[in-house]
């Protein structure tokens, strides 16, 4: 079957602002890493052909231990300094296809109907990315000085997965590269070349970023009956 998915994971971060000494995607959440917790949510999507990772190379090897356990995964890449440098090694190192999604190693609670969505989303679209609407009023300030509020109809805050053809993300790389651009995620890199589509995802979708998450996680497994 040609029209299904590969999903890139970079995993490859330092996790600094979890201060947990080592790369967050490795703590543990009701006894399986949160890699792991991500990597079930790809293997259990039916639209998921294969899944590929970016690691640290101490990690390369330890990574593909997990290859018993998941059997979509396939290329384990090393990553770069930034997390745009690891989704292109990855990029580089995988056979074409017609679909990619990017998705952080850290956000594991991404559901089943997001990826649904997203996967009919993008078929349609070509670009695709999950997102939630902002729910804080958000103003822009220079120093302490409040210079204007923004109108919130127009905010969302953005998660992955993103969803794109493979063609397109590979060839919004390549120009980020041309022009030594760097963003903070993969649309970023597409809104430069081609119109970007949202969909609604949920709240629950978060990203580990600081070790605070580390009790919502706790609240999310608990509110889904895991722990
Ligand atoms: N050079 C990098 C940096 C980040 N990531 C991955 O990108 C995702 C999102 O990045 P972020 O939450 O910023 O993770 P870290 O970079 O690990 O965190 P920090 O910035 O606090 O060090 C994570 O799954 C992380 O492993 C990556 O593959 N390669
Ligand atoms: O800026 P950060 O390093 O926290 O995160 C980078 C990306 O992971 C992030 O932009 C996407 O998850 C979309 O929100």
């Amino acid at each position: 079957m040609t029209n299904m998915y590969d999903v890139i994971i970079p995993a490859a971060g330092m996790g600094k602002r979890m201060q947990a000494n080592k790369n967050k995607v490795l703590l543990e959440l009701s006894g399986k890493t949160i890699l792991e917790h991500t990597l079930q949510a790809f293997q259990d999507d039916n639209n998921c052909r294969a899944i590929h990772l970016a690691a640290q190379s101490e990690e390369l090897e330890m990574f593909r231990t997990f290859a018993l356990q998941y059997h979509k995964l396939d290329v384990i890449t090393e990553g770069g300094s930034e997390r745009q440098y690891s989704i292109y090694n990855v990029l580089k190192a995988i056979k074409p296809c017609e679909y990619v999604f990017v998705h952080d190693a850290a956000r594991p609670f991404v559901t089943r109907e997001t990826l649904q969505k997203l996967y009919a989303a993008v078929q349609l679209r070509k670009s695709a990315i999950a997102a939630v609407k902002v729910k804080d009023t958000i103003k822009r300030v220079h120093g302490t000085e409040v210079k204007g509020t923004l109108n919130r109809d127009e905010l969302w805050q953005i998660q992955t997965p993103q969803a794109f053809e493979y063609h397109t993300l590979l060839a919004a790389y390549e120009k980020a590269e041309r022009d030594q651009f760097l963003g903070t995620d993969d649309a970023s890199l597409v809104e430069r070349i081609e119109k970007v589509s949202i969909v609604e995802s949920d709240y629950d979708n978060i990203k580990l970023t600081t070790p605070e998450d580390m009790y919502f996680a706790e609240a999310i497994l608990k509110k889904r009956g895991i722990i």
